[in-house]
């Protein structure tokens, strides 16, 4: 008899006095009232133990251990920039003009930048399966194995452009698995109050290696030969060990392992993340809750691409929210400032850009940190709608201020005025702190939480894809529109943000601090989105909850927007 079956067989031979009493015993526990449901008793409900926060400090290095694939993408993202700037690179990589200097073109900087997000798109597309296939670590020990053949293809490149260019393509073929399956592993491991902010720490690492990336090219600088490259290229390889031998520490997912029948496994994986016994009643419990979906999602079947088409699971929805999501965090303009913030700088007088990209990580990463508590404190919704309110504002100043009064007199003057430059600067700092707070790494939190099992992988893929796609379209394209408008390309982004924060308002529920066979359950039902933070699990529902009510509303929209 499962624990469940054996559960409510007690409680419907006992009373609520006495039921209650039982439980107050157990102080270990999360205490739920027990609940009602047309006037019978159920299940009560066990949650796992909530402990001191220094119990969970092994599985937060876990964690981070994982979030460490983000590191990797971060240092290269990082370190490309820079690369286009040294001299021996524009030496070997670039064409030469009849002055005799080296310099790449638009069209190949845009190559050499953004092919890498190409691969990303194919890897997390076409290979993001091996996390089900032999499971979340294996996949991304893999998946760093294909970086590593990818990194000795670029620093091997002595002359073509080209080859350094299909190498940065390999190497994002494994760094596309690793955007998807670190993110997924993660939510599955972490306990569910810490999971937005443990998801996050993948964040944090990509913003860590951006900056620690920028850093790398300052200090090799001052050389004129390829060690100026070469180096931070190379020390690639030893973060990508480094990801290979932490993968052999950390747990596997539970909901993998239960997919496999590795029942034991899975309770030793949960008890090992929430710091409590493998037979405790609630790691029991969970790893039922898992074995219920994962034998349901059996019954249906496997998952082919048509099921992303469902609508009356709401998997449809899901899969397009995914998109969505992770289309509008690249449309915020993020990229914009991290890929091209040199020239705005450059503007102003501050020639050094190598400096200028550090600011910039600086403020990216200590920002992130700021992220690991609203993400699970104030919730997913606010923080997007929080944040694109806040970028919103700082793209009107930065664009405005950049059209009407960085050139008093004119482009082609070549005056430039320092007080519209530092206001600019001061504002595309605040946009990064507004970015690095919510919209980085909030939608990876929520797709990596939002589908169910059977479908996760191909839902997570495609929302990567959308995600890599418009890294893509804003690294290649944004030297050919930023040349064309200047800054009223500030607005394109502003439009996108105030799209976003309506977007965020009428489609995304709250998830924070749900497990996630609840987050499915609340899909399910069709929860409209502004009233799902009141949303109640099945299982702590009173006789009144009314789902319906929680998935209708006919008030008009704009009432809808100010709370009415
Ligand atoms: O921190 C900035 C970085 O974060 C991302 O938006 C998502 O990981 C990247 O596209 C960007 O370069």
């Amino acid at each position: 008899m499962s624990f469940k079956e054996a559960d409510l067989e007690r409680a419907s031979t006992i009373t609520p006095v006495e039921l209650q009493d039982s439980y107050s015993e157990k102080e270990d526990h999360d205490e739920k009232e027990y609940y009602t449901d047309n006037d019978c008793i159920q299940t009560p409900v066990i949650e796992i133990p909530k402990k001191p926060a220094s119990a969970y400090i092994s599985v937060c290095i876990m964690c981070v251990m994982v979030a460490f694939g983000g590191f990797i993408l971060g240092w290269d993202t990082g370190t490309i920039g820079g690369f286009e700037s040294h001299t021996d690179f524009l030496r070997r990589f670039g064409s030469t003009n009849k002055n005799g200097e080296h310099y790449l073109s638009k069209v190949r900087t845009g190559l050499l930048t953004s092919m890498f997000n190409v691969g990303c798109s194919i890897g997390s597309f076409f290979l993001g399966r091996l996390g089900d296939m032999y499971g979340r670590r294996i996949g991304l020990i893999i998946a760093t194995t294909i970086f590593i053949v990818g990194t000795i293809i670029q620093v091997a490149s002595v002359k073509a452009w080209y080859q350094y260019m299909i190498g940065r393509i390999v190497a994002g073929v494994g760094c596309g698995v690793i955007a998807m399956l670190s993110p997924m592993l993660i939510s599955e491991v972490s306990p569910k109050h810490l999971r937005g902010a443990m998801v996050s720490c993948y964040q944090l690492m990509v913003t860590m290696g951006i900056f620690l990336g920028y850093c790398a090219n300052y200090g090799t600088k001052r050389y004129s030969n390829s060690v100026q490259w070469r180096v931070p290229e190379g020390l690639q390889f030893a973060w990508a060990l480094f990801m290979i031998s932490a993968m052999l520490f950390v747990p596997e997912s539970p909901r993998y392992l239960v997919e496999k029948n590795k029942i034991e496994e899975a309770k030793r994986s949960i008890a090992k993340s929430n710091k409590v016994s493998p037979d405790d009643p609630a790691v029991v419990r969970e790893v039922d809750e898992i074995k219920i979906a994962v034998d349901r999602e059996r019954a249906e079947g496997e998952a082919g691409w048509s099921e992303m088409l469902d609508t009356k699971t709401k998997v449809f929805q899901r899969v397009v929210n995914g998109i969505m999501l992770l289309a509008l965090q690249q449309l915020t303009g993020c990229n914009y400032f991290f890929f091209y913030g040199t020239l705005i700088f450059k503007a102003v007088g501050l020639e050094d850009g190598y400096e200028t990209a550090i600011v910039f990580g600086v403020v990216n990463f200590f920002s992130t940190f700021i992220a690991l508590y609203v993400v699970d404190k104030f919730g997913r919704r606010a923080c997007l709608l929080w944040g694109a309110a806040g970028m919103t504002c700082c793209m009107v100043v930065f664009a405005s201020v950049g059209v009407t009064r960085l050139w008093p007199k004119g482009k082609n003057a070549g005056i430039t005025s320092q007080g519209a430059g530092n206001c600019m600067i001061c504002f595309s700092c605040f946009f990064i702190f507004c970015f690095a707070t919510t919209w980085a790494p909030v939608p990876f939190v929520i797709i990596s939480e939002s589908f169910p099992l059977k479908v996760k992988a191909k839902g997570m893929a495609l929302a990567t894809v959308s995600n890599q796609m418009w890294n893509f379209c804003i690294g290649f394209f944004t030297p050919f529109i930023a040349g064309a408008i200047d800054f009223y390309y500030g607005y394109v982004f502003m439009g996108c943000l105030v799209f976003s924060y309506f977007y965020v308002f009428f489609f995304v529920p709250e998830t924070k601090g749900m497990v996630l066979e609840d987050i499915n359950v609340m899909w399910e039902e069709g929860t409209l989105p502004w009233k799902s933070a009141n949303w109640v699990p099945p299982s702590e529902r009173g006789a009144d909850y009314d789902v319906d009510a929680m998935a209708n509303d006919d008030t008009p929209a704009w009432k809808k927007l100010i709370g009415k």
